[in-house]
Formats: C-alpha cells, sequence, structure tokens
C-alpha cells in the first residue's frame, strides 16, 4: 500500500485516535452478545493501540493478537496469516471482538474473518471499499484519503512564515 498517489492526508494525533477508540468502545458496548465479549484479538500491528484502549474501556482481560503479511511482488499480492491467536479462545469467533485501526481495501479482514467467520470485525477508521468488510467503526474517509497514525510521525521544526520565501 503507497501513500503517494493519495491525494488527502487525515492526520490523526495521540489525543484523536484515543477519542475515537473511546467512541468505538461505548458503540461495541451496545453490540455485545448477553454473555459479553470473549475476548479481543488485535490485528497487529495498528490494531493493537486501540485495541488497548477499547479492551481497558469494556474491561476485557483476554486479549490476543493475529499477524496478516501483505506481499507486494508480483506473484504473491495476497495478503496471509503469519501467527494466528489461540484456537482454543477464538475458536470460530463467537463473541470475539477483532480490533483494527483502520480498513483500506478490506482484503486484511477478508482474510481475518475467514480465519474466524463469526467474529465481530471493528476499525476506528474506514474507506469506502472496505467499509462491507466491517460490522463498527468510527470515522469514514474517502478512498483517495491516506490516514497518517501518531505513531508513523514525529514533531518537525517548521520555518517561520516570514522570510519563507528565501
Ligand atoms: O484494508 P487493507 O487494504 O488490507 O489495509 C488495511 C491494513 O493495512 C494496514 O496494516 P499494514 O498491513 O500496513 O501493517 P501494520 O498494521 O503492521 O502497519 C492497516 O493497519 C490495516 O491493518
Ligand atoms: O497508515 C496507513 N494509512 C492508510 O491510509 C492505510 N491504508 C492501508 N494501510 C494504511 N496505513
Ligand atoms: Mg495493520
Amino acid at each position: 500500500m503507497d501513500r503517494l498517489p493519495h491525494e488527502k492526508g487525515f492526520h490523526v494525533s495521540w489525543d484523536q485516535l484515543h477519542r475515537d477508540a473511546r467512541a468505538l468502545a461505548w458503540r461495541l458496548q451496545d453490540a455485545a452478545p448477553a454473555s459479553g465479549w470473549k475476548a479481543v484479538v488485535a490485528i497487529t500491528r495498528g490494531g493493537m493501540a486501540p485495541a488497548m484502549i477499547i479492551s481497558r474501556e469494556l474491561d476485557i482481560r483476554t486479549v490476543d493478537t493475529i499477524s496478516v503479511k501483505s506481499y507486494n511482488h508480483q506473484e504473491q499480492s495476497e495478503p496471509r496469516i503469519i501467527k494466528s491467536p489461540d484456537a482454543t479462545v477464538v475458536g470460530d469467533g463467537e463473541g470475539i471482538l477483532i480490533i483494527d485501526d483502520l480498513v483500506d481495501t478490506g482484503k486484511t479482514l477478508e482474510v481475518v474473518r475467514k480465519a474466524m467467520p463469526k467474529a465481530h470485525v471493528a476499525t476506528v477508521y474506514a474507506k469506502p471499499q472496505g467499509r462491507p468488510m466491517v460490522d463498527s467503526f468510527i470515522t469514514e474517509v474517502s478512498q483517495d484519503t491516506w490516514i497518517f497514525f501518531p505513531w508513523d510521525m514525529a514533531l518537525q521544526y517548521v520555518k517561520p512564515f516570514h522570510g519563507s520565501d528565501d
């Protein structure tokens, strides 16, 4: 996935991510099965920060991970699972909450859903193409927007406006 062709940038600060992940947690409370969520599964690595915030908000202590690797080589363009969560906990996904930071094309979630078909899938942000792959999300951005996460950014010096044209 290359950010260069994207026309717009949507910059997310830690504070914004915290607020949006909390808002998603509150929405997920209403979607919980009667017996509550059994476990959270974070899609590494981007799903780990929102999964921590959501599991804290919903008091879910069992947190596992699934790792999906996307290949950009000509032959291997499909993502594949390189680390699975504990099968004895997640089973077919019933009562399991899968968390990722965003859905873009939906290819990552496609393989994750195949592994846990009954799970509830939630992302903080969603783009239109991948939106059918999520059950819950908070904010939608257009397909030509690149989302910049706080862990990929750093504070930088910028020149003062006055005299900046020299
Ligand atoms: O809907 P898709 O088109 O599949 O894209 C969405 C996925 O891409 C990013 O992860 P990435 O694979 O870049 O790995 P990372 O989470 O380790 O940064 C993002 O965190 C999602 O998991
Ligand atoms: O940081 C990211 N921002 C995005 O918009 C995106 N889409 C896929 N993968 C992504 N990673
Ligand atoms: Mg990811």
